[in-house]
């Protein structure tokens, strides 16, 4: 993977197996789109030949015309679907990523979600992600485009005149050196503007959930430390970037394609000395003329390769991360008997939990009872293996977690968290979310197990009632209890309530 995000497109193409043959079918066009795009230049240099020889035949004019024209379209007609199909596989690729992403994210321990601003992920996922589109669809087909509209023209001139074709190439070292002066330290100083932008949408995401709390102790913006120090700090590395950058990008840009520089002083002395003709004069002006715009071209994306570089580390860098570590092969379980023996966990170097032992028998209600902050939700977490313990053992069944596979241990725990999410739907598909499939009746058993029926009833649109963003349009207490009924309609075995005031968890037997 390591050696894999190294070579960055590469690394892409991974993500690329159901979509190679168009992006092959694009570079194919985009190739063909660029010879196409010669032709008029070389077709111009025909008639302007022709002319200067005092040949006014219009019907090898109206051919060379004809053939520009041609050229023309042909050069619009491959480049438009070469970048229609480059588009399409950007979105393949864009797609496999944000998929697989999320997939890592399902596998990672819960323990690092919580534990990582939830801003970050949504940076990650949808701005990050979305920064290779534009590499991705437009550098490949044109980029290739833009590089060999000039080589093959280079090559004409070669053949037309050696010597006024080596002074085209003249300003390219020059450009070389500013590109050089760009690219020196590109990547840490881009990495400043990567973390800046990740910190700031973390700050903002984390602003506008807290943004009850600034507005209930009538608080301004800028009252918002974190936010304003984030916004401040995007703004600074941005500008610092900028400055250290543009300039030699401005003048790569300026200075590099200028063949004309030394095409026109050489030009017009080996006119004068009687060693260039006319004709070979006037073409190759056209053709160092027809260099300027690709190769102006292809420098914009100098950026973006270097941009792509960081993003690629930046995704990867999530789909490295560590995951719990747990066997494959479902184990069978005795019973659903929770156990800890000698459990201590800490968060980072703050041991919270020191050498917990208790029982929580099968068909029975167990309660931890303690004051804020003592760990019962910590110790709730353990079971439903959000975590793992730094020693001792949790055990489901007599048998240490670290030994059945995650998806068995979520089929057997039901966990009702405090925060009691709910998602942008109806009530009736977040209690569905328990048991994929369930009909509506088993929904509404749940439901009234979990003393929610009443008020779901009572709802505008009863059980079909959107539940608002995160569930904001209930209260506290029906949220909670939608949330119960999603445990109770799921069946496990186990079910931890992780609640407010009093973290409790109750286990009974599977029938
Ligand atoms: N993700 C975390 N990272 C670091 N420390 C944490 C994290 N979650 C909890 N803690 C700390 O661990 C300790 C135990 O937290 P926990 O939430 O388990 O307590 P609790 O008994 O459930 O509290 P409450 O009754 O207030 O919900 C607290 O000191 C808390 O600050």
């Amino acid at each position: 993977m390591e050696q894999e995000k190294n070579n960055t497109f590469s690394w892409v193409l991974r993500f690329a197996t159901q979509c190679k043959g168009k992006m092959a079918a694009s570079v194919l066009l985009a190739v063909l789109g660029s010879v196409c795009g010669i032709v008029p230049y070389f077709a111009v240099s025909q008639i302007v030949i022709q002319i200067c020889g005092q040949n006014y035949d219009l019907i090898p004019i109206g051919f060379w015309a004809l053939a520009a024209l041609l050229g023309y379209l042909g050069s619009t007609w491959f480049g438009t679907v070469s970048t229609i199909l480059s588009h399409r596989s950007a979105f393949t690729i864009l797609k496999n990523i944000r998929t697989e992403l999320t997939a890592k994210l399902s596998r990672v321990p819960m323990g690092y979600i919580l534990d990582t601003p939830s801003g970050k992920f949504k940076t990650l996922l949808v701005d990050t992600v979305e920064k290779l589109e534009l590499p991705l669809a437009h550098m490949i087909p044109e980029l290739t485009a833009n590089i060999l509209v000039p080589l093959l023209m280079m090559v004409y001139l070669f053949i037309l005149d050696w010597r006024i074709a080596l002074i085209s190439l003249i300003t390219i070292p020059i450009g070389l050196v500013c590109y050089m002066g760009m690219m020196k330290d590109y990547a840490k100083r881009y990495d400043r503007v990567l973390t800046a932008g990740k910190n700031m949408d973390a700050a903002i995401v984390e602003y506008i959930g807290g943004i009850e709390v600034i507005k209930a102790f009538n608080q301004s913006t800028a009252s918002y430390g974190r936010y304003m120090d984030a916004v401040t700090e995007n703004e600074a590395a941005k500008t610092t970037w900028f400055k250290q950058t543009n300039s030699f990008y401005v003048a790569g840009i300026s200075i590099m394609p200028s063949c004309l520089l030394g095409v026109l002083p050489l030009g017009a002395y080996l006119y004068i000395q009687g060693s260039l003709e006319t004709p070979v004069l006037i073409t190759c002006v056209i053709l160092a003329l027809g260099l300027v715009k690709p190769l102006i071209q292809a420098l914009q994306y100098t950026d973006s390769l270097a941009m792509v570089d960081s993003t690629v580390k930046e995704i990867a860098g999530l789909l490295e991360t560590e995951e719990m570590q747990r066997p494959e092969e479902r184990v069978t379980l005795p019973n659903s008997h929770i156990s800890f023996r000698n459990v201590c966990f800490g968060y980072g170097n703050t041991e919270v939990l020191h050498q917990i032992s208790f029982d929580a028998v099968p068909g029975g209600m167990t309660a931890i009872v303690g004051p804020s902050g003592s760990g019962k939700s910590t110790a709730a977490r353990l079971i439903a293996s959000f975590w793992e313990a730094d020693s001792g053992e949790v055990q489901i069944g007599g048998m240490d977690v670290r030994n059945i596979p995650l998806s068995q241990v979520m089929d057997t725990v039901a966990y009702v968290s405090q925060d009691n999410f709910l998602f942008h739907l109806s009530v009736k598909e977040n209690i569905r979310m328990g048991k994929p499939g369930a009909t509506d009746e088993e929904i509404v058993s749940a439901a009234k197990q979990a003393s929610c029926h009443e008020f779901i009833s009572a709802l505008p649109k009863g059980y079909d009632t959107l539940v608002g963003d995160g569930g904001g349009s209930l209260s506290g207490g029906e949220r909670q209890r939608i949330a119960i009924a999603r445990a109770i309609l799921k069946n496990s075995p186990v079910v931890v309530l992780d609640e407010a005031t009093a973290s409790f968890f109750y286990t009974q037997l599977c029938a």
